[in-house]
């Protein structure tokens, strides 16, 4: 674990001390945009085109943000237009390396050893934070984004004329509700729980485990009536909370101390998982393995021996009997 400091790496691991033990989640610096046509993005910057063969995802398969924009790059038949490369799941001193093995890859691009060197391409005075996703634009030789959220919305719409696909995971009339609800999820469940498990003071950690909880108990109540956040529509807000849930049970109740309820505990969140995981296409994206190598291994503040837990046990393909809450749901909006 480590970062740059204008442009020189440096292994250290998150700073808490100036924070009360809390860790706080530095912001992503690209922020370009792509486009159907190539106009400027949300964000202002970017105007990039969008094109087949233009641009290559960098993803680790262990990390939830990175897994977000696997299951958009799936769900958008992307898969022929934007190659990729996959970060090996341990991330010590030199943070994420390439390696070609147990489903971690090369640097298909220009056969870098760390992630590292792929933003000092972009910026050889970069400062801050080596993250994955990154997702790189080969015609200008830079990074155009290394945030989640907005690749996947990019990932939405940009490439729909090349693919043909109209599957819109953001709809316009639900836009403004998805991001008030995205915010809260993020906040409490997302980051929620990374800050309980980096937090290095017993008040820090409570104090993100405690509404992390709330939470959980809340999205808890509102799947019991609708298949999906928002009813029968399967949206980003589903996906974005998926990535985290399906990591719970094997790394975070341990590994970062969210033990006070296990998803298995929850019957709506955990058929909910099921549901999502067994959407097509999604369980190819979801490798137990590199998740929990990655926590277990990589953080050894916080598991020193490394040891890498065997359970527990899971069964993602089990049945999940959700499609009759939407026939439900489609039933009573009939009859109103
Ligand atoms: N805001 C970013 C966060 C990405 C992020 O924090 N990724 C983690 C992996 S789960 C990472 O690469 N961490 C390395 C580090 O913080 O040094 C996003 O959503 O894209």
């Amino acid at each position: 674990m480590g970062m740059l400091v204008d442009g020189v790496w440096h292994d250290v691991w998150y700073d808490t001390k100036s924070t009360a033990g809390r860790f706080e989640r530095s912001k992503a610096q690209f922020r370009n945009w792509v486009t159907a046509d190539g106009a400027a993005g949300p964000t202002g910057k970017g105007g990039l085109k969008a094109e087949a063969g233009r641009y290559h995802l960098y993803v680790s398969l262990a990390c939830p943000w990175a897994h977000r924009t696997l299951i958009f790059r799936k769900l958008k038949g992307l898969e022929d237009l934007i190659s990729l490369s996959i970060v090996d799941p341990l991330m010590l001193e030199n943070g994420w390396e390439f390696h070609d093995r147990d489903g971690a890859t090369l640097d298909h691009l220009f056969g870098s050893d760390f992630l590292y060197q792929i933003y000092l391409k972009a910026d050889p005075a970069y400062s801050g934070r080596v993250t994955v996703p990154v997702l790189w634009d080969k015609q200008t030789g830079t990074i155009v984004s290394n945030e989640s959220a907005d690749i996947i919305r990019m990932f939405n719409t940009a490439f729909n004329g090349l693919t043909g696909s109209d599957s819109d995971y953001c709809p316009a009339d639900l836009r403004a509700e998805i991001d008030v609800l995205n915010d809260r999820i993020y906040d409490a469940v997302n980051n929620g729980v990374y800050k309980a498990g980096f937090a290095t003071t017993q008040a820090a950690y409570e104090g993100a485990v405690t509404p992390l909880f709330a939470m959980l108990d809340e999205l808890e109540e509102r799947l019991s009536t609708g298949r999906y956040l928002f009813g029968e529509r399967l949206t980003e807000a589903d996906w974005r909370l998926f990535t985290t849930l399906v990591r719970f049970d094997p790394v975070y109740v341990g590994h970062f101390k969210c033990n006070i309820r296990r998803i298995a505990d929850y019957p709506n969140l955990s058929a909910y998982v099921r549901d999502l995981y067994q959407t097509p296409g999604v369980a190819e994206t979801v490798d137990i393995r590199h998740i929990k190598h990655h926590y277990y291994r990589s953080h050894k503040t916080i598991n020193p021996t490394g040891i890498v837990p065997v359970g527990p046990a899971l069964d993602l393909d089990r049945p999940h009997g959700r499609e009759a809450l939407s026939e439900t749901e489609l039933t009573t909006r009939r009859r109103a």
